[in-house]
C-alpha cells in the first residue's frame, strides 16, 4: 500500500545509507553530524546540553520518553540538538514532575526526529565508519538529494559554535544541587564562599550548581569576554565550560585563557575548557573516530588508581603526543586510553575531559568541585 507522507521521517549518512521511520518531531529537515550516546536516562538533559549543537544524536537505549519533559531537567535555555533518532518513543509518558511529552517538546522547538528505524543497525555503522554527516527529513524523502544535502554540512572539525550557545552578557548564578525536599537549593552568597568567574562556550546548568554547593559564587561571562576583563572582577577562581564544535576553532578563546595563565589564579576547566586549556598550553587536539558519549566511562584516576565511571559526551580529544612538559596526565580513558585529565605542574590549574556534574549520570567525580574550591583556599 502506497504510504502518505504524513508521519514519516528519513535519516540519509553522506554514504548514502538510508533509514526510514516515523516522525516524532517538527514536520522540518535539518543537516548535522549524526552521533550516538549509550546512556539509559537523561534524553532531556541530553537534547539540551549545548555541546550537541550542529549534532544529531541517536539513543541506543530502546526506549525514550517515558518520563517525559519537565522544567526542571533542562540543562540551558532550550534544547541544542539539530535532530534526534529512537528506537521506540514511550505512547505515553509518566513522572510526577512531567509537563509535556518527548513528541509535543521537539515539535515546539522546531527539533524533526525520527522512531521506528533500527538503531542498533545505525549504531553499528557509525562505530565501524566513524560518526558522519546526515540528513533527518520528514519533507523529502529523495536519496540523491538527501545525500547532497548531507554532503552540505560542512562537518564539525572547524566549527566554533560557542558564539550561538554563549550567554551575550554576565549574570551571577546562586543554585545549588537538586533535593528531593526542597528542589533546587538556593545558596547566599557570603564571605566565606570563592569568587569564581565561568567562561560559558556553552555551559551546562548542573555544572553551575556543583560549583556553586562547594562553596562559590558564580558570575558567568560570555565565550568572547576578554582577559582584561575577566581580572578587573579580581576573582578567586576561574572556571573554562563544556561546549559544542572544534576547540581548535574557538580561537579567541584559547588567547584569552593563555592570557589568563599569566596569573597564579586556580582554573577548572571541564571537556571543551579543558581541550581548550590544553591548546592554550601548546598541547594539540584531535577529531576522534566517533566519540565518547554515554553514561558508563571508566576513567582512571591515575594518583589514586581508583576507577570512577563516567558521564562522558565529546568528539575531540587531547592528543597525546606533543603533551608540554608544564602538564601531567592525571586520568585515562580504560576503554582507548585516551587522555581524560591533566594539571599543571607548577600552577593550580587542572582539567578534565569527562563530565563530574553527570546530569545524566553517575557521581563519582563529584569529588572534583570540591578539588578546585580546596585549590582556592
Ligand atoms: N561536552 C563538551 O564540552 C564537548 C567538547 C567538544 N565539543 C567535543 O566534542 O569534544
Amino acid at each position: 500500500m502506497q504510504q502518505s507522507n504524513q508521519g514519516r521521517a528519513v535519516l540519509v549518512l553522506e554514504d548514502g545509507t538510508r533509514f526510514d521511520g516515523r516522525s516524532l518531531g517538527a514536520q522540518t529537515e535539518q543537516v548535522g553530524e549524526v552521533c550516538f550516546n549509550t546512556s539509559m536516562t537523561g534524553y532531556q538533559e541530553i537534547m539540551s546540553d549545548p555541546s550537541y549543537a550542529g549534532q544529531i544524536v541517536t539513543m541506543t537505549y530502546t526506549q525514550i520518553g517515558n518520563v517525559g519533559i519537565n522544567p526542571e531537567d533542562m540543562e540551558s535555555r532550550r534544547p541544542w540538538i539539530r535532530g534526534f533518532i529512537v528506537k521506540e518513543s514511550a505512547r505515553r509518558f509518566s513522572s510526577w514532575r512531567a509537563q509535556e511529552s518527548l513528541s509535543v517538546f521537539l515539535t515546539r522547538h522546531n527539533i524533526p526526529a525520527i522512531e521506528g528505524i533500527d538503531t542498533r543497525a545505525l549504531v553499528s555503522h557509525l562505530r565501524d565508519k566513524g560518526a558522519m554527516r546526515g540528513v533527518l527529513s520528514t519533507l523529502d524523502f529523495n536519496t540523491e538529494n538527501l545525500i547532497a544535502k548531507a554532503k552540505s554540512f560542512p562537518g564539525l572539525a572547524g566549527m566554533d559554535l560557542t558564539g550561538e550557545v554563549s550567554c551575550q552578557t554576565p549574570y551571577p548564578w546562586q543554585q545549588g544541587l537538586w533535593d528531593l525536599e526542597q528542589g533546587y537549593r538556593q545558596i547566599e552568597s557570603g564571605s566565606n564562599r570563592k569568587r569564581v568567574t565561568v567562561m560559558d562556550f556553552g555551559v551546562k546548568h548542573n555544572i553551575l550548581r556543583g560549583l556553586v554547593q562547594a562553596g562559590c559564587d558564580l558570575t558567568v561571562v560570555p565565550t568572547d569576554t576578554p582577559a582584561e576583563k575577566i581580572l578587573a572582577g579580581n576573582p578567586d577562581g576561574i572556571f573554562l565550560s563544556n561546549g559544542p564544535g572544534d576547540p581548535d576553532a574557538v580561537k579567541h578563546g584559547v588567547r584569552t585563557i593563555r592570557a589568563l595563565l599569566e596569573t597564579k589564579i586556580p582554573i577548572f576547566g571541564i571537556c571543551l575548557g579543558h581541550q581548550m586549556l590544553c591548546l592554550a598550553l601548546g598541547a594539540q587536539t584531535l577529531k576522534m573516530k566517533f566519540g565518547h558519549r554515554g553514561g558508563n566511562h571508566p576513567v582512571q584516576n591515575l594518583s589514586t588508581g581508583v576507577v570512577e565511571v563516567t558521564s562522558q559526551n565529546h568528539g575531540f580529544v587531547v592528543s597525546d603526543s606533543a603533551l608540554p612538559d608544564t602538564l601531567e596526565v592525571t586520568h585515562r580513558s580504560l576503554f582507548d586510553g585516551s587522555v581524560e585529565g591533566v594539571r599543571m605542574k607548577d600552577k593550580p590549574v587542572f582539567s578534565v575531559q569527562y563530565h563530574p556534574e553527570a546530569s545524566p549520570g553517575p557521581h563519582d567525580a563529584h569529588y572534583l568541585f570540591k578539588q578546585f574550591a580546596d585549590l582556592m583556599r
